[in-house]
């Protein structure tokens, strides 16, 4: 982890320098915030290990690690960095920490997004944005008052005419993003390569053709007297100004991780980025107590998430057609690890999108991928593109039909819509490791889509005879011989029948291993992105792409069941019961029957799932959210409470459900505690 020598140690300093002077003067990045934050740390473990080794103002001692740009506002207190913690233990030893420093509990922590933004101060004079400045070097920073009067959030005059100094950052949210985007492009400027140094270009640019949206949200104020830190957020929004007002007040170490936690999962729901958590102690006395370092308080903290933006090479563009002929380019990535799981590829939504972002094969691009979401390219390092890269050549005729390409909408399709991968689909359902259909070749299926005959696989099992002996070369005994081999397939397992439709990123295995861990169809059908995540292989990536290709595939699944093929799979043994043999290894490898499988927090002792119900809300989660938790911690959400009902959590706002637990004599679990337990599951 630490730097051998001291040259090492040396060069590594510089790095950083240079990046931080990169990242604070304008839109170029040296390297992507996971490697800087990687470096940083470094650093600071070699300074450890060897404090004469310790260059005078190290990074890892000033604010912004010596990068920030100085202007000449002077700032009326010093604007601080954060220290970061990365984990729950170490968030507990820094609470530990400043709890031993105050000789006593803190008196509550705040929760707050930390915004991946620009942090500035801005002076209100009796009610009136009199001047905005950045962070600089955190002693002084520059006039931006100009470009930060347009950001929404942070308004000419206030409620009151009050004389106070707001904190906070200026952002830019996902939608603005593009919207930012749109507007450079069409003024010929190259665009951002993502919402931070759109952001940051944005406030900082002197004279523009354009003008870009902002966003502001305050985390900090001067001036409104000394009550405790959450009052005064609330107070600001009373004055018009947005704030982190409303967010969790925490009284013990338990409490602040269920709510980090509910931060991380509410992350990709927000609309703009956030890079972790900052916690704060509430109270003015024990932020004095506790005092600052002359880079960064005692008294807060950043928890960091990982990053949800890395950097990767991108390898090539690919054209997609899709089941109903949309075509689409595909980004195929240099593999990289974004916040746990392996990246490999990304949407590029559409062609427009891949011009307007000027992105190449070849560049190093920004790649984000924001909770659950499938990941995208935000934009390209135009700084390191390499000189013989070329824009992408969109196809003119339809990659897979070779058809006409209808491009009215901003989705390109093949104007043969369904029929464009009608025959491809078809030969694939009845190919033999699929449904077996012997006779069923390339040429029939030929005459058949061409004549009409067929357009999904379910319109196989209508086909009769004389219709097929009337085809060109076939005779009566072949036709009779087609429709039994055709009617026998109806019986073949589910995993077949999942291979046959051709679900995106399964294959026959992944498809033996769906159908054995559902057993149904049904049970599929009905399972949310967590439940396929389950599955043996599936990540996050995969877990969406099944779902959304079910969701796709809904109506051919319908009509085939109405045909009567058999939607079940008979290995399927219920979990975890069954001997862990036939569930988690259906390719035959080394699991041991006999292993005993841990049990899921809401899973009886007999593995079968608790019937949950949750009522009111639970800290930083939808409803929606909070019944998928419920099965990711392995049991059954539902929405009514009766002596069936294994496990009532209740919330904030919890009305006649409760009381109901109550009388019917129900477990009760509160809602924090069951935010708790959240971090304890899987992910
Ligand atoms: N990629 C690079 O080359 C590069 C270079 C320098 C810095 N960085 C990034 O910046 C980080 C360190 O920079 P820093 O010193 O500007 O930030 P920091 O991590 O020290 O945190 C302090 C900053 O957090 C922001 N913030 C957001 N929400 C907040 C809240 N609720 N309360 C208080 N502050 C909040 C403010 O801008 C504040 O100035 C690094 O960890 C890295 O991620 C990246
Ligand atoms: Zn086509």
């Amino acid at each position: 982890m630490t730097f051998e020598t001291l040259a090492d140690y040396r060069a590594a300093v510089a790095r950083i320098r240079e990046a931080a002077a990169a990242y604070y003067a304008g839109p170029d990045l040296a390297m992507d915030d996971a490697d800087y934050d990687a470096l940083m740390a470094r650093v600071a473990a070699t300074e450890d290990e060897h404090p004469d080794w310790k260059v005078d103002d190290s990074p890892t001692e000033v604010v912004a690690a010596g990068g920030g740009v100085v202007g000449d506002v002077v700032h009326s207190e010093p604007m601080l960095s954060l220290d970061n913690v990365f984990d729950a233990d170490t968030l507990r030893k820094w609470a530990q920490r400043l709890e031993r420093l105050l000789g006593r509990p803190a008196g509550g922590y705040t929760v707050e997004p930390k915004i991946d933004g620009l942090a500035i101060a801005a002076r209100y004079e009796d009610g009136r944005l009199v001047q905005v400045a950045t962070r600089g070097d955190g002693r002084a920073g520059e006039d931006v008052t100009g470009q930060a009067r347009r950001a929404a959030g942070l308004p000419e005059r206030l409620a009151e005419p009050r004389t106070v100094e707001v904190r906070g950052e200026v952002f830019m949210t996902d939608a603005d993003f593009e919207v930012a985007n749109a507007m450079r492009t069409a003024t010929g400027e190259p665009p951002f390569a993502h919402p931070r140094s759109a952001a940051a270009g944005t406030l900082r640019a002197q004279d523009r053709t354009y003008d870009a949206p902002l966003s502001f949200l305050a985390y900090g104020v001067r001036g409104l007297g000394d009550g405790p830190h959450s009052a005064a957020m609330a107070e600001l929004i009373r004055l018009g100004v947005s704030s982190t007002a409303g967010m969790p007040v925490c009284t013990g170490v338990d409490d602040l991780l269920a709510a980090v936690e509910a931060l991380n999962a509410s992350r990709g729901t927000l609309g703009y980025g956030i890079d972790g958590a900052v916690i704060k102690a509430d109270q003015p006395a024990d932020r004095e107590l506790a005092g600052s370092s002359s880079r960064a308080p005692r008294w807060g903290i950043a928890y960091k998430f990982p990053a949800d933006t890395r950097t990767t090479r991108l390898k090539a563009i690919e054209v997609q057609v899709g089941r109903t002929g949309v075509i689409t380019p595909v980004a195929v990535l240099e593999p990289v690890q974004i916040s746990g799981v392996i990246v490999t590829s990304a949407t590029l939504h559409n062609f427009d999108d891949l011009v307007r972002r000027n992105v190449r094969p070849g560049d190093t691009v920004f790649v984000r991928r924001a909770g659950d979401v499938i990941p995208e390219i935000t934009g390209a390092k135009l700084d390191e593109r390499p000189a013989d890269a070329q824009p992408f050549e969109p196809p003119v005729n339809c990659p897979r039909c070779d058809g006409e390409i209808d491009r009215t909408q901003k989705r390109w399709r093949c104007t043969r819509g369904r029929a464009c991968g009608a025959r491809e689909a078809l030969s694939y359902y009845a190919a033999r490791d699929s449904m077996d259909i012997e006779g069923l070749g390339g040429k029939l299926l030929d005459m058949l889509t061409a004549a009409g005959l067929v357009t999904d696989p379910a319109d196989l099992y209508d086909l009769q005879p004389p219709t097929l002996a009337a085809l060109d070369r076939m005779g009566e005994v072949s036709a009779a011989k087609l429709v039994a081999a055709i009617q026998a397939s109806k019986t073949q397992p589910l995993a077949r029948v999942l291979t046959g439709l051709g679900v995106r990123m399964t294959g026959r295995s992944m498809s033996r291993r769906l159908a054995t861990h559902f057993g149904t169809m049904e049970a599929l059908l009905a399972a949310s992105v967590a439940d396929l995540q389950e599955v043996e292989g599936v990540g996050p990536e995969r877990a969406v792409t099944i779902a959304a290709e079910l969701v796709e595939l809904q109506p051919v699944i319908a009509r085939l069941t109405s045909r009567g093929i058999n939607m079940t799979e008979p290995t399927y043994r219920p979990r975890p019961a069954a001997s862990a043999g036939s569930t988690a290894a259906p390719d035959g490898s080394d699991a041991d029957p006999a292993a005993p499988v841990a049990l899921l927090p809401l899973q009886k002792d007999d593995g079968t799932p608790m019937t949950v119900v949750v009522t009111g809300s639970v800290p930083g989660l939808t409803r929606n959210e909070g019944n998928e938790a419920v099965e990711r911690l392995g049991g059954r959400s539902s929405s009514s409470v009766s002596k069936k009902t294994d496990l009532v959590v209740v919330g904030e706002g919890a009305g006649s459900k409760a009381a109901k637990a109550e009388e019917l004599g129900v477990r009760i679990m509160p809602a924090e505690e069951f935010a708790a337990l959240l971090q304890t599951a899987p992910a």
